[in-house]
């Protein structure tokens, strides 16, 4: 328990290093709830980053905020920020209806670009932001959808543990109390290309794709629960998905925005075909069989907790008549706040147990920047994918996928 508090603690209040000459400056979009978590603390202990500048519609909102945060500059507009030659990134944490509009001009101005996730509302504006020509050649500006859990050690070690070809079925399923959320929120403007599937779904449909390792070829449901009423219409508050992946196995997906009163953290549990297991100690006539089941608790903030569940079922039997000679059940848990900890091929990956998973997104961002290897990326095309199976559940659910920006 002291090793959580002091975990968590650590993460909000990061050791403040000393920050490199060439260290490069972020400017922020829109004084938005999320920007402290995702990049705001996070840069706090990267020495390569400086969180430079906000604009915010309301140029006293920013004030505030920049006063709040320690932000050093404020602009009168977002433009103004990508208009700044000594501004190098820009993070992007507007509703996703404006993700689009905004990544497009940063790029074109030729500034590197974080992006909240989803990337944009629908695959079409995944598709032109993605394949922007300013977005190919040595010197191109970096791009990366913020799809922060997908960084943490915990995610990589649990990824690593699945073989795609052995995977069966799939089930994940994420939450946010009641409270933590109002109608008037982005989350439920449609304008804005708000809904439960767009902010919380996409953690959980990247970890069917992650994990089954291709796109699902159906969306063969989608149950989705949606305000009725004016901008809130067809936003869904909370829904339950099938898909159905080319190795024939499915996929199920639930969220809600709208749970129970406290926090249940998101999870996700693989379930593995019988494969056999290479053992010389045994007879030449008997074989060994796992199947599995693997359960990733805290999929998606993992500084806060996680645990990954291995539970593997064995079976000793003839090879050629299949007959059972024993059974038996191997129960283990592991955890992974650091690479080290996680170990084997990321043993020497750089980390501390209080790096959010922003923190190590921000690494990788940086080293993308710097063009140093990362360990983990999300690349155009994996985020077009992304808003292609989002926009499938959509369509299925009756509610269709989100509306384009008018912007080009
Ligand atoms: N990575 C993560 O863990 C999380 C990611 N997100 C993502 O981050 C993004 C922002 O979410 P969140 O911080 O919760 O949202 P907020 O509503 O707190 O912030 C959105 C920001 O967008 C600006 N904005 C510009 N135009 C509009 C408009 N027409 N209506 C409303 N706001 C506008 C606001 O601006 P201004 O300050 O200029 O007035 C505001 O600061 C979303 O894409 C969401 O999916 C959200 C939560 C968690
Ligand atoms: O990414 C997210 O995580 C936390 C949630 O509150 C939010 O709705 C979502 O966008």
């Amino acid at each position: 328990m002291a090793a959580l508090i002091n975990r968590v603690w650590t993460a909000f209040s990061p050791p403040q290093v000393t920050k490199q000459k060439d260290a490069l400056k972020f400017g922020v979009l829109g004084a938005a709830s999320i920007a402290p978590l995702s990049l705001i603390i996070p840069a706090r202990s990267h020495p390569e980053v400086i969180v430079q500048a906000v604009a915010a519609r309301d140029r006293s909102k920013a004030e505030a905020f920049a006063k709040t945060h320690g932000i050093p500059e404020v602009k009168d507009s977002y433009q103004d920020i990508l208009d700044d030659p000594n501004i190098d990134c820009i993070f992007i944490p507007l509703p996703n209806g404006l993700h689009f509009e905004w990544a497009v001009r940063a790029i074109r101005a030729g500034k590197h670009v974080l992006l909240e996730k989803p990337s944009t509302s629908n695959a079409k504006e995944a598709e032109i932001l993605f394949n922007l020509p300013e977005l190919s050649g040595p010197d191109a500006p970096v791009l990366l959808e913020a799809f922060h859990n997908r960084f943490h050690p915990s995610w990589n070690l649990f990824a690593s543990l699945i073989k795609p070809e052995e995977v069966l079925h799939i089930k994940t399923h994420s939450m946010i109390p009641w409270w933590a959320t109002s109608k008037s929120d982005i989350h439920f403007n449609y304008k804005l290309s708000g809904g439960t599937m767009m902010a919380m779904g996409t953690y959980n449909y990247a970890a069917l794709r992650l994990l089954f390792g291709s796109s699902p070829l159906e969306c063969v449901s989608c149950d989705a629960s949606a305000y009725k009423d004016g901008e809130h219409a067809n936003c869904d508050y909370e829904f339950k998905a099938t898909f159905r992946f080319p190795n024939g196995a499915i996929g199920e997906a639930s969220s809600t925005l709208q749970g129970e009163t406290i926090l249940k953290p998101s999870h996700v549990t693989v379930t593995t075909k019988e494969v056999v297991i290479a053992d010389a100690s045994l007879p030449s006539d008997q074989e060994k069989v796992r199947s599995q089941v693997l359960t990733l608790n805290g999929m998606i903030h993992g500084v806060f907790w996680h645990r990954i569940d291995n539970t593997s079922n064995f079976t000793l039997r003839n090879k050629s008549t299949h007959r059972i000679i024993r059974r038996w059940t191997e129960n283990t848990t592991r955890k992974a706040y650091t690479f080290e900890e996680a170990g084997g091929e990321f043993a020497e990956l750089p980390g501390e147990a209080h790096w959010m998973s922003y923190r190590y997104q921000l690494e990788a961002f940086v080293n993308k920047i710097r063009r140093r290897d990362v360990q983990t990326w999300v690349n155009g095309e994996d985020s077009i994918a992304q808003m292609e199976m989002i926009d499938m559940a959509y369509e299925k659910s009756g509610l269709g996928a989100r509306p384009s920006s008018v912007f080009r």
